[in-house]
């Protein structure tokens, strides 16, 4: 059943609390005694390198799979996500990294497809005009929502798969890659809606290899590294620092890269004083 986006968790409220969360694949440890927080009105991003464990994680908190051990509690309570759907039902909403949008149908059928519960689903004006007012609400710029999603940019399609997953009234959302393969104008765009959805007073997990995009967006990074949590940073943190916590060498190619930038920088810019 679609609902309001205005009954949000109130802010800093605990929507998410995980403990001791592991999941084995046969003999593969995906996850190992994970611990996670996440309150209304924060977003946490989520890092680590390739096969540290990012999606599997959010798959359990979509319902997809089912944790090996371990115990989820959603604003407040003990939960079991049997299934997507209960997840859903709860208030979890997942945008994962291919939007699921139709190419060939309009921005308003997109938003509403699924919700066939709802009771204003084949009214064709009310579902417009809800979908201008989420839309507008979110500051979304979508030049019509009579447009097919093939001829929206990639920006504008992010908005509105977050804009969809919204009007099932999410306490909780979770965004995989949301600014990949985005350019610079339309990763701003999503960042600010981010934000927007953060001020509704949603929890909101975002995953991203983009430390800058994490920067600036997150108030607390958490780091996975081989299935474990290796760390949780403030988006001041250092870039040595997430990079050690993320790949667990002190010494490595990306901190002496990013060393080497940074005293090029600095030498620049004490020449240029
Ligand atoms: N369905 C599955 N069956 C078996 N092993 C799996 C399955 N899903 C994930 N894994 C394993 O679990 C580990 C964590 O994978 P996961 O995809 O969660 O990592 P990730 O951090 O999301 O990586 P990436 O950034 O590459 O998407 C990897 O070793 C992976 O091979």
């Amino acid at each position: 059943m679609t609902r309001d986006i205005q009954s949000a968790p109130a802010k800093g409220e605990p929507v998410l609390r995980l403990r001791g969360i592991s999941k084995n694949f046969g003999a593969v440890s995906a996850l190992t005694d994970i611990e996670l927080d996440v309150n209304g009105g924060e977003v946490v991003a989520l890092v680590g390198d390739n096969g540290a464990g990012k999606s599997t994680l959010v798959k359990i908190l979509a319902g997809v799979h089912q944790p090996s051990a371990g115990t989820i509690e959603f604003c407040g309570e003990g939960v079991t996500l049997d299934n997507p759907a209960k997840a859903l039902g709860l208030g979890i909403a997942t945008v994962f990294q291919d939007l699921a949008l139709c190419e060939n149908l309009d921005v308003v059928a997109n938003l509403f497809l699924g919700h066939e519960l709802a009771p204003w689903q084949l009214d064709e004006v009310a579902m417009e005009v809800r979908a201008w007012t989420l839309l507008r609400e979110l500051a979304a710029r979508i030049p019509s929502v009579r447009q097919p999603i093939a001829s929206l940019s990639g920006g504008q399609r992010q908005t509105v798969a977050i804009a969809r997953s919204l009007l099932l009234d999410p306490k909780l959302i979770m965004l995989d890659e949301p600014t990949a393969a985005l350019g610079v104008a339309q990763t701003a765009e999503v960042l600010n809606l981010i934000e927007r959805v953060r001020d509704r007073g949603l929890g909101v997990i975002i995953i991203s290899h983009n430390m800058e995009d994490v920067r600036a967006v997150a108030d607390r990074i958490v780091v996975l590294r081989l299935g474990r949590n290796n760390g949780v940073f403030l988006p001041d943190a250092s870039n040595h620092d997430l990079v050690t916590a993320i790949t667990g060498a002190t010494e490595n190619a990306v901190s002496r890269r990013l060393d080497r930038k940074t005293g090029l920088a600095n030498e620049q810019s004490g020449g240029a004083a």
